[in-house]
């Protein structure tokens, strides 16, 4: 006799998605979660570093500002002081979590689970047997062998107490591009050490250059080419070499190498569920893995590891198991995603390259503007938006939206409506703009 209907394991955005869910639809559910509530996205990820960057941008803004006639400045963040502010806003997350957890009636389990076999879990001395399974437990940063104790990951940056004076911040995704950034506009000295030659490998490479461009004017070192071989620590700080010599000294080293799924402690061949060589589990269409009964949802198996993609499977899975929808499933296509830089880049669908493999360059038509947005003018700064078209065929359908500037992380999401229900250029030269706006710009492109 199983003691749930569902066993989630990981209490992070997929895991937690799918056990409301699944309780929304009269399953009986038991969540596993050893660390607190939330996972990556609230205490380690998305939100905390939301919150920095919404205060460096109004950093930047502070300075604008002062160009623009405003007197006085804003001085140096209180680092300790808005840590607290935003330590209190994710306890407020924690809390409606547990509140509708509990509402819910939904078995919440402070405990890293196991598995025994497919259908039974032990976690910490209690067996707990249903003949579902999910698997949310995320992934966990990864680090060069060199260096397994000197510097720090996300998550040691979010336990910093202070802002770095000097920052060295090695790799080139978007955790090194975000932190930069942000670092960087808070006042620290940063130096981005890019290993291979550009940013953001799997964004359009122009808008990505072109980010490369605004970080190095604004004084951000973008060093490419510079593939960190040695780490040690110095009287001067923590200093690290490349391969071919070149040595950048800091006083906090973030490695933003990436991220490993997170499978250590499940024992996943008792049940036989198989990964892949990356340590993804793998999954169907239907979050399903080689175990019948045992699925997998989030950063633990390949789908993109962005927080709404965890929780759409988590959903789509629950609905499908409990609610009686044995059609639904993850739709993965268009997905849209904002890097958090200063100015946010924001992305949808193929990027030029890639739409030119895909489609073959006679199908692909570009349109690109770069201008200056009206605050940046007002102040006299040069720093460009820049927003890229990818159409295709003879109908020209959007199939990339990528724009880089202030705002493109608000502007974005409307836009991906469009691109996802299949709109063609010239639906967004039918609609009408709105001025002055960066918009606009989106449905002015000639
Ligand atoms: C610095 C940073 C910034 C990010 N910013 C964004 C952003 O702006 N937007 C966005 O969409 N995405 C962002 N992401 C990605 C996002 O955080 C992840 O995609 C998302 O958290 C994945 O959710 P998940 O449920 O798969 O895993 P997680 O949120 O990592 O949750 C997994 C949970 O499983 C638990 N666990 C581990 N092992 C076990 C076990 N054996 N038993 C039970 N529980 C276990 C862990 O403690 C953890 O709480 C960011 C990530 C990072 C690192
Ligand atoms: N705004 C957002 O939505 C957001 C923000 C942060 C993270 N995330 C998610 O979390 C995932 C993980 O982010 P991430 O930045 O840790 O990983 P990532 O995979 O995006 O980037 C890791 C980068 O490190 C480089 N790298 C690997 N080994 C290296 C080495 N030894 N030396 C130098 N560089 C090396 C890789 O070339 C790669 O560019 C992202 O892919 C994304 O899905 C999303």
């Amino acid at each position: 006799m199983s003691t749930h209907d569902l066993i989630v394991l990981g209490g992070g955005s997929g895991g937690i998605a799918t056990a409301i869910r699944a309780a929304r639809h009269g399953a009986r559910v038991a969540l596993l979660e050893p660390s607190l509530i939330g996972g990556t996205c609230v205490n380690v990820g998305c939100v905390p570093k939301k919150a920095m960057w919404l205060a460096a941008e109004l950093a930047q803004a502070g300075r604008l500002a002062a160009t623009l006639g405003f007197a006085g400045s804003l001085g140096r963040l209180d680092w300790p002081a808005f840590i607290a502010r935003r330590q209190r806003y994710i306890e407020a997350i924690h809390a409606g979590y547990r509140q509708r957890i509990d509402e819910l009636g939904i078995e919440m389990i402070a405990a890293a689970g196991r598995f025994e076999t497919a259908q039974r879990i032990v976690a910490d001395g209690r067996v707990l047997e249903a003949p579902q399974i999910v698997v949310a437990t995320g992934s966990r940063p990864l680090r060069p062998r060199f260096a397994a104790n000197l510097g720090i990951d996300s998550d040691g940056f979010f336990a910093l107490d202070a802002c770095p004076r000097r920052a060295a911040i090695v790799g080139s995704g978007y955790v090194a591009v975000e932190l930069a950034g942000l670092l960087h506009a808070l006042g620290a000295e940063v130096d981005l050490l890019v290993r291979g030659d550009r940013l953001l490998a799997h964004f359009d490479e122009e808008i990505a250059r072109r980010l490369t461009g605004l970080y190095d004017t604004a004084g951000l070192r973008v060093r490419a080419g510079f593939d960190t071989a040695a780490a040690e620590e110095t009287a001067d700080g923590l200093r690290v070499r490349a391969a071919d010599g070149r040595e950048v000294t800091a006083d906090t080293l973030i490695w933003a190498v990436g991220r490993r799924p997170d499978t250590r402690a499940l024992d996943l061949q008792a049940a036989g569920v198989t990964c892949d060589a990356q340590g993804h589990i793998v999954v169907d269409a239907w979050q399903r893995t080689s175990a019948a009964g045992v699925h997998a949802v989030g950063d633990v198996t390949a789908a993109p590891a962005l927080t709404p993609v965890a929780i759409a499977a988590g959903r789509a899975l629950a609905d499908r198991l409990f609610g009686g929808q044995p059609e639904r499933r993850l739709d993965a296509a268009d997905v849209p995603t904002v890097i958090f830089s200063h100015p946010p880049l924001g992305s949808v669908g193929l990027g030029e390259a890639e739409a030119r493999e895909r489609y073959g360059d006679a199908a692909v038509k570009v349109y690109s503007t770069a201008f200056r947005p009206m605050l940046t003018a007002l102040a006299d700064g040069q720093a460009r938006s820049f927003i890229k078209l990818v159409c295709v065929g003879e109908e020209e359908r959007i199939a990339g939206l990528h724009v880089l500037g202030l705002g493109a992380d608000e502007l974005l999401q409307g836009f991906a409506v469009a691109v996802k229900m299949g709109a063609r250029k010239a639906d967004f030269d039918a609609t009408m703009a709105i001025h002055p706006t960066s918009a606009e710009e989106v449905v002015l492109i000639e």
